[in-house]
């Protein structure tokens, strides 16, 4: 279980969340409101007050790499630091079965990352982040540049994520999507996280 406990950065916060193993919880908001700062801060790559705690450990008492290893945000665009795409996964991860996975070409696995599409790197994120010791994924837009068909893949394998005890929290745009996967969505507002009502806005 994650909980947060008075979370705070730059005008974000005080936040406090509990979000149970197997639960997704959604957060939108207009554009700037502090989303990603939200993510991040849960990842625990800014300087923040407050403390983020998993299963009651808190995140301060614990390296960071250790947390992150656990709670990994996975930003709108991430980051690719080799030629390959194969060079960014484990060496024991079974590409050729993992790639199609999420609708994408197995030989991917041996372009280079510049040929990759938005949308291929977008979904290749994804499969970066979901290794077996990772408990929360901080999903910022996880599928703001695919077509129906590839997010409706990516649905498929968030929701076996969260099947399998799982934590989501997931930074979207779209009402539908929340709708499908979070149990409890969220709007950011003025810095403050305020829950939607099932018939509310959005
Ligand atoms: N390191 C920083 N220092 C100062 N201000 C920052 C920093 N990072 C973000 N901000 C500001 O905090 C606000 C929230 O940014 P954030 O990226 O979280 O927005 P967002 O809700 O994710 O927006 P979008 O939907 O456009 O991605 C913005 O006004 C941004 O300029």
């Amino acid at each position: 279980m994650l909980e947060l406990r008075a979370l705070h950065r730059l005008h974000i916060g005080p936040v406090d969340l509990r979000v149970e193993a197997g639960e997704c919880v959604s957060v939108m908001g207009a554009s700037g409101a502090g989303k990603s700062v939200l993510l991040r801060m849960v990842a625990d790559l800014d300087p923040r007050a407050g403390e983020a705690l998993l299963d009651g450990q808190p995140c301060s008492a614990m390296p960071a790499p250790a947390w992150r290893r656990q709670v990994t945000y996975v930003p709108a665009e991430s980051g690719w630091w080799a030629e390959t795409v194969a060079e960014h996964f484990a060496p024991d991860a079974d590409l050729p079965a993992l790639l199609p996975t999420l609708g994408l070409d197995a030989a991917l696995a041996q372009a280079p990352v510049v040929r990759c599409s938005t949308g291929e790197r977008q979904r290749l994120a994804l499969l970066r982040a979901l290794r077996p010791h990772t408990r929360v994924l901080l999903l910022d837009e996880p599928t703001s540049g695919l077509d129906p068909a590839a997010r409706a893949r990516v649905e498929q394998m968030l929701r076996q994520r969260l099947d399998a005890g799982g934590t989501i929290l997931l930074v979207t745009h779209d009402i539908e999507q929340a709708r499908r996967l979070a149990r409890r969505r969220f709007v950011i507002e003025r810095g403050q996280l305020q829950e939607q009502t099932a018939e509310g806005h959005p």
